[in-house]
């Protein structure tokens, strides 16, 4: 997949692509469904979506949001067989166009679309001053295709959308997330260096960044790990801590992740830790011997949930 941060001076081979549009926050089955129809359409099948999220951009001191990384976002949009990925860099140049100038100068004239696909409320331009009934005017005016796909409803009639799926997560709830995504929600990225207290405890946990990232519920989960590179390269069983540690009196939030049966150095490398079930908050235990024990319990129960799936 190639990934282009422009939208100008586009060479022909990425020109003529049937593209989806959006911000694609977690690739959900509402995505994957605007992306099939993409997929349908002639030329290359493309993505165009913005990075940082534009929210991201208007709201600058909103706590984070984000269900996943660029980073990640691309490799499961590679994984879905996208060819060419338009990561526009969403500049004060980008958001200020009108929706007739974004259709004209970026749709149109920068990448020279065949087949344009959204989702039923997408808006776009200035102001969001942009919807699908004015998209199609722009593409008939412009030459472009214009497909909209319906919004997505889950099994509870609730609409799959990035909002609910964080919703669930937010309420210990990743089954249901992992329902509207199709996949299980992941923290994906690279081990780093913790405390060193871990082995001390008789549980080495492969620690992750949440920097960015929309919270979960904090506690203890039951979790899918794929180590992704390098020698222990493969799937394992897991349980993890996502939080602060109030016992340790830890302030900033990240992912800690005791592998099932696992011996190894996994320090730098990089990991995809799928959330199955939340068992418990995370606690302040009387002593190291009670969050142990804690531990202990944790695991069994993870390793009962994740020999079922
Ligand atoms: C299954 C599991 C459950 C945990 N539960 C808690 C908890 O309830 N409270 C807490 O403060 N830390 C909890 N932790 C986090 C440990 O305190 C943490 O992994 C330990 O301090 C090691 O940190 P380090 O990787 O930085 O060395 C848990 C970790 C695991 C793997
Ligand atoms: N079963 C295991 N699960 C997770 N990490 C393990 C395991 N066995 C060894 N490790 C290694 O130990 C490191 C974690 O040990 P730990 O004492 O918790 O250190 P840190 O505080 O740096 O996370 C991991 O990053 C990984 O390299």
């Amino acid at each position: 997949m190639d990934i282009l941060r422009e939208y100008q001076n586009i060479d022909a081979s990425h020109r003529g692509a049937s593209v989806a549009i959006g911000n694609f926050d977690g690739v959900h089955l509402g995505h994957q469904k605007v992306l099939d129809l993409a997929r349908q359409g002639p030329g290359p099948l493309g993505v165009l979506t913005f990075e940082p999220h534009p929210r991201e951009v208007f709201f600058p001191e909103a706590p984070p949001f984000r269900l996943m990384s660029a980073t990640a976002r691309a490799n499961r949009l590679a994984k879905l067989g996208v060819e060419t990925l338009f990561e526009l860099s969403f500049n004060t140049d980008l958001s200020g166009l009108t929706a007739r100038e974004f259709a004209q100068s970026v749709l149109a004239d920068g990448l020279g679309l065949s087949r344009v696909v959204v989702g039923a409320d997408f808006c776009f331009g200035k102001g969001r001053a942009g919807d699908v009934a004015t998209l199609k005017d722009f593409g008939a005016e412009f030459g472009f295709e214009v497909v909209v796909a319906d919004i997505l409803q889950g099994d509870t009639g609730a609409a799959v959308s990035s909002t609910n799926i964080r919703k669930a997560l937010s309420d210990g709830n990743p089954r249901a997330a992992a329902a509207m995504l199709g996949h299980w929600h992941r923290v994906d990225g690279p081990v780093v260096h913790g405390e060193k207290r871990g082995r001390e405890l008789g549980f080495p946990t492969a620690n992750m960044n949440l920097d960015g990232l929309h919270l979960p519920k904090l506690g203890t989960y039951a979790v899918l790990v794929d180590v992704l590179e390098g020698p222990h390269a493969g799937s394992y069983h897991g349980a993890a801590s996502l939080g602060v540690r109030p016992m340790f009196n830890g302030s900033v939030p990240n992912l800690e992740t005791f592998l099932f049966d696992f011996k190894g150095d996994l320090y730098g490398t990089p990991l995809s830790v799928g959330l199955v079930d939340f068992l418990r908050p995370e606690q302040s235990f009387n002593g190291i011997d009670a969050l142990i024990s804690q531990m202990d319990a944790d695991c069994q129960q993870a390793r009962a949930i994740l020999r079922d799936l």
